[in-house]
């Protein structure tokens, strides 16, 4: 170990989120941020269901079950494995949440659309402030866009930004899809540390709009993640629940048309009793 890297294990075994962390059984220190940003900001609640984008080794997981407790299902996806976690109703993925298919999985896992996307991901950092300023943008505005294909109107979204030339771009950017936007720096947060929480509340519930004029979207590589094949590319919740909707209205109708064709047997039949009857009364009459 270098003597920059003790240091660094030295300075971290003295911090007091890692020790609260550690006595707490959190798995992260980055905990107690989802804890402070949801004091703040309100962003979880009881039984929600939640999305956690880039979620090892499972700190938010954990305070995002705390939060939402047994009502809810928190479900995560991270490039690297998680290890599982005690609760029923919490589920890690692995796999980049920059590919359609990462987020296709995640979508088939979902009880309903989400009440909540919440995203800590940060890139691999190379010390290089404009170029990890760059590659932390990509990943959040793919948060951004995921967002907007999870969330329930009116949900919520909280992601983690490294400040730079294009962070008030990222917020205008954001202000298009939610009622509120803020940006803060949780307690838990080091003062050292370049990164700033973006607070989107209330989802408009408007789709992805590619064709805005931001730099941001500049970043995307959109055939990357679904543009080559388009909307219909990508699972999108509310078409499952149309396509579920349709199958359930053409079960109705099929068995309204059972109940009618029963009912017109039970008219038939009473109709041809009764001019079978009628008949042979007359006849019996006539004869006798
Ligand atoms: C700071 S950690 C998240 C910590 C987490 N919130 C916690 O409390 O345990 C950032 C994570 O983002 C993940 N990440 C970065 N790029 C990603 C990508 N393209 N897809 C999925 N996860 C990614 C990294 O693997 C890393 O585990």
């Amino acid at each position: 170990m270098g003597k920059k890297d003790k240091r660094w294990v030295l300075q971290r075994k003295r911090d007091f989120y890692y020790k609260l962390a550690k006595k707490n059984k959190y798995r992260s220190r980055a905990s107690y941020k989802l804890l402070q940003l949801n004091e703040k900001f309100n962003i979880i609640k009881e039984n929600d269901v939640v999305v956690d984008l880039g979620c090892a080794p499972g700190g938010w997981l954990q305070a995002a079950r705390d939060i939402v407790g047994e009502g809810g299902f928190v479900a995560g996806v991270d490039l690297q494995g998680v290890k599982p976690l005690k609760y029923e109703n919490v589920i890690a993925i692995k796999g980049d949440m920059t590919k359609k298919e990462t987020i296709e999985k995640l979508m088939k896992l979902l009880p309903s659309k989400a009440d909540a996307v919440i995203c800590d991901a940060s890139p691999n950092i190379s010390g290089v402030w404009e170029r990890d300023h760059t590659r932390s943008l990509e990943l959040t505005t793919i948060a951004l866009i995921t967002a907007t294909k999870l969330l329930k109107k009116d949900g919520n979204f909280v992601v983690k930004v490294f400040q730079g030339s294009l962070f008030n771009d990222y917020v205008a950017l954001l202000k298009n899809y939610f009622k509120k936007v803020q940006t803060t720096k949780p307690k838990a947060s080091r003062d050292v540390s370049a990164e700033v929480y973006v607070v989107g509340k209330k989802f408009l519930g408007k789709p992805f709009d590619r064709n805005l004029k931001s730099p941001i979207l500049r970043l995307i590589d959109f055939k990357a993640i679904d543009e080559e094949k388009g909307e219909k590319g990508t699972i999108n919740i509310t078409e499952d629940i149309q396509e579920e909707k349709g199958l359930m209205i053409k079960r109705i109708k099929e068995l309204r048309k059972e109940k009618i064709s029963k009912l017109d047997y039970y008219f038939y039949s009473f109709f041809y009793y009764f001019l079978y009857f009628t008949f042979i009364s007359r006849a019996l009459t006539l004869f006798f």
